[in-house]
């Protein structure tokens, strides 16, 4: 292709994050890249570019939404909304907007291709210009007052709200927050890239303005997979490998199981969709810090540096909750988290967690950090409700951590090519 046909293209063509940047350069560099011969080197780092850009982003559409069992990225950037608008046709138009909007991102693509009128605001923020997609997630939810909210229906869709749509019940020692709980709807933005995942929150929550506002929202994060050759078991801030026993997001049977709302669940518009669940739990890390490596396995029922259960050598290795020791004690501790959040093995949720830092406590000078306890399921009440339930009355965890914030969502069914997130909850 001739160098003069070649600029054109790149003008007419979509537009990556990285080629808008080349493209924005290109009037000056053109005739450079005509005359040196360099044409051959632009199109192999264009290829290169593509492959990446393909490599490292997660399709937006399919039947489900992804950001549930897609593969950990290395960054969360999570939002909670308050609707402001009471119009219903206005929350479908964000919804439209949001899904639009949200394809582009989650390719690595800007939200406008050239801002040319310099007279008004770019459409897009600019932050994440040159930078690939990332395996950006967006994740969109929907929580119980987007329904009702006061006694009030606030947008004809009291009907649609599904049973096991409910605030969660207040468990023992609960220290929940207004200022980290709730929310008409949330945003899960996962990336293996900061800047990338807080660039597409930023842009949905503008492209909401007039319509929603935050209420809340917090960053979070895991050892990144770069630092991580080996891709173990990420571990928590209390120095444990922290997802070990999960559900195999690779098994259907298991995720139609355990994960994806099934029709007959409950209302129609829901099916494929998934029951989100958002604990902000601090955690006490100095004082974990002057706890003996024993009493901290003993919390667990896992050993620190293995992460296999107590009495176990390897990481994966049949926990024996039966087990005693010479003198008939249990020897994995009955309060353990482990033994409690088993349980009698019923009950499963997929987590997909993350660790938080947010600086100091104002209150008490140490440090806030902890957990942002994300999980999904198919139905709360048989799932995380009653784990749960059992954790917040006996888990010996409960002397190192808190919990300050709550939420429960409805994660929307996937949507496909001209379709829009949510379209199935207004239809
Ligand atoms: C209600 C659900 C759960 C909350 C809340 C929770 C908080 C929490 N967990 C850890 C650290 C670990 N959790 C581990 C296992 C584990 N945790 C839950 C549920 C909740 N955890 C389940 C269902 C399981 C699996 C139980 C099993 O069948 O074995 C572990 C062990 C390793 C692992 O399997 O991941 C750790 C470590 C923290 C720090 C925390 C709150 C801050
Ligand atoms: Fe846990």
């Amino acid at each position: 292709m001739a160098e003069t046909e070649k600029d054109t293209t790149i003008f007419s063509k979509k537009v990556s994050r990285r080629n808008m940047l080349k493209t924005a350069g290109a009037s000056g560099f053109g005739v450079l890249v005509g005359a040196s011969g360099l044409g051959g080197f632009l199109s192999l780092t264009e290829a290169a570019e593509k492959e990446q850009q393909t490599i490292d982003s997660v399709p937006f559409y399919g039947n489900h939404q992804a950001g549930i069992t897609t593969d950990v990225q290395n960054h969360l950037y999570f939002a909670s909304l308050t609707v402001t608008t009471e119009d219903r046709q206005e929350l479908i138009q964000l919804f439209k907007d949001w899904t639009v909007a949200a394809e582009k991102l989650t390719k690595g693509e800007p939200l406008e291709e050239t801002s040319s009128n310099t007279y008004i605001p770019p459409k897009d923020t600019g932050e994440a210009a040159g930078l690939s997609a990332s395996n950006l997630t967006i994740t969109f939810g929907v929580g119980p007052s987007l329904f009702v909210k006061d006694g009030k229906d606030r947008f004809g869709l009291q009907s649609k709200q599904p049973a096991e749509l409910q605030e969660l019940p207040k468990f023992p020692l609960d220290a929940l927050e207004d200022a980290w709980s709730g929310g008409d709807l949330c945003i899960q933005a996962c990336a293996d890239d900061i800047q990338v995942a807080f660039h597409a929150v930023r842009n949905l929550v503008r492209i909401a303005r007039g319509k929603a506002v935050i209420h809340w929202a917090q960053t979070g994060f895991q050892r990144s997979k770069q630092a991580d050759a080996k891709k173990e078991t990420p571990r928590n801030l209390f120095g444990f490998k922290d997802g070990t026993i999960n559900p195999d997001v690779k098994k259907d049977s298991e995720m139609k199981q355990q994960v994806w709302v099934q029709p007959g669940d409950g209302p129609d518009w829901l099916a494929g969709g998934s029951y989100m669940v958002v604990r902000r739990i601090q955690m006490y890390i100095e004082v974990w810090d002057r706890t003996t490596l024993s009493e901290q396995e003993k919390t667990f029922g896992r050993h620190r540096d293995s992460g296999a259960p107590i009495g176990m050598k390897h990481e994966r290795d049949t926990a024996d909750l039966k087990a005693k020791d010479e003198n008939g004690q249990p020897i994995i501790p009955k309060d353990s988290h482990m033994a409690l959040s088993r349980g009698d093995g019923s009950q499963h949720i997929l987590r997909r967690a993350y660790s938080y830092e947010a600086g100091l406590d104002p209150q008490t000078g140490s440090f806030d950090a902890g957990l942002l306890f994300i999980c999904f399921q198919r139905k709360p009440s048989k799932q995380f409700i009653p784990i749960q339930t059992r954790l917040a009355q006996n888990d010996k965890l409960n002397e190192y951590i808190i919990h300050r914030g709550s939420a429960l969502f409805a994660c929307l069914p996937g949507t496909k090519q001209g379709g829009y997130i949510g379209e199935t909850l207004f239809s």
